[in-house]
């Protein structure tokens, strides 16, 4: 890995350093709760697949995606990015389902 710091002074440095001990506390936490998020989202999917109902429910993302965005708003935090970053995981979970519920048919 390469580090870039150029010709920057002691205390900008210094601040970039804090900065990133920031940035690597909240990507650690941003992993640890996805992590806990596929937790649950792996039970749904075996109770999908035990009671027949289908990995994706539309009317559910469009709920999610309806309170992420006015919740990323008030966070100021751009909402269609937002709405990506749901839709690119829930995409990720119908994958999981779809797993699942082709490993419960083969049993
Ligand atoms: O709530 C569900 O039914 C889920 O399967 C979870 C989840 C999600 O990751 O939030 C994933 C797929 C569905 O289309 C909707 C939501």
């Amino acid at each position: 890995m390469t580090t870039t710091t150029g010709g920057a002074d002691e205390a900008a440095l210094a601040e970039l350093h804090r900065l990133r001990d920031s940035i690597d506390n909240i990507d650690a936490a941003v992993v640890h709760m996805l992590a806990e998020r596929f937790k649950c989202t792996q039970q749904v999917g075996h109770l999908k697949a035990t009671h027949h109902l289908p990995p994706a429910d539309p009317g559910r993302e469009a709920e999610q995606i309806t309170r992420l965005r006015r919740l990323a708003e008030n966070a100021k935090l751009d909402p269609a990015f937002a709405e990506k970053l749901l839709n690119f995981i829930i995409a990720e979970v119908i994958r999981h389902h779809e797993t699942i519920a082709n490993e419960v048919l083969s049993d």
